[in-house]
């Protein structure tokens, strides 16, 4: 697993360019225990189409956003504490090496199902600055290019587009970098979070 390994050049990378991607970022068994638990709680139907906005502007459009989430919470799963220690040690470096100042951080699964997307849009609100650096890790272990569904982000002058293989992490810098989920043929699992900051 090389989350452990990388954080200085995850580092290095947010403050140079604003994103970052790591491969083989934790142990393959819990990349699998994780997307099976998605499958799981999706089959369920324990998650919920999301929502654009927060509080009372907060909308369901589909034609903006068509995955459907749940919110990670302590306990849920020895899997998923796994994956919220990782991401607070990550939080943890973040601060020593950039200063951030984050003090939490929120995550939940997101199933893309077949057709759907996310239009272009940056992660922060318009009436809160907490977000400061979003994560994506993505779990899907078969994923073909004609799935689509990839990451694109935004750039000044070009434009990046990130697979969502399985064991992959994306970290960009909430406030500046717009970016869409292409439309996916293929169901896509991923973990989404925002290191937050004091609002
Ligand atoms: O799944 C992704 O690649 C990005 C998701 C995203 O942009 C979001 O949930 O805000
Ligand atoms: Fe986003």
């Amino acid at each position: 697993m090389n989350l452990l390994t990388s954080q200085q050049r995850i580092c290095t990378d947010l403050s140079n360019q604003g994103w970052s991607v790591l491969d083989n970022c934790l142990e393959p068994e819990l990349i699998r225990q994780l997307a099976q638990e998605c499958r799981n709680q999706h089959a369920l139907g324990s998650l919920q189409d999301a929502g654009i906005g927060r509080a009372e502007q907060r909308s369901v459009q589909k034609l903006v956003r068509g995955d459907q989430i749940l919110w990670l919470e302590t306990g849920m799963s020895a899997a998923t504490d796994m994956y919220l220690t990782a991401m607070d040690t990550l939080r943890q470096s973040l601060n020593e090496q950039l200063y951030l100042g984050l003090e939490s951080s929120e995550n939940h699964f997101a199933v893309y199902p077949p057709d759907s997307f996310y239009q272009k849009h940056v992660d922060r609100f318009r009436d809160s600055d907490s977000r400061t650096i979003s994560s994506v890790l993505y779990l899907n272990p078969e994923w073909q290019p004609e799935h689509g569904g990839e990451l694109r982000l935004h750039l000044n002058d070009q434009q990046f587009d990130i697979a969502p293989l399985a064991n992959r992490l994306v970290l960009f810098i909430s406030a500046d970098i717009w970016h869409e989920v292409l439309p996916t043929k293929a169901e896509r699992l991923s973990l989404t979070g925002w290191f937050k900051r004091r609002a």
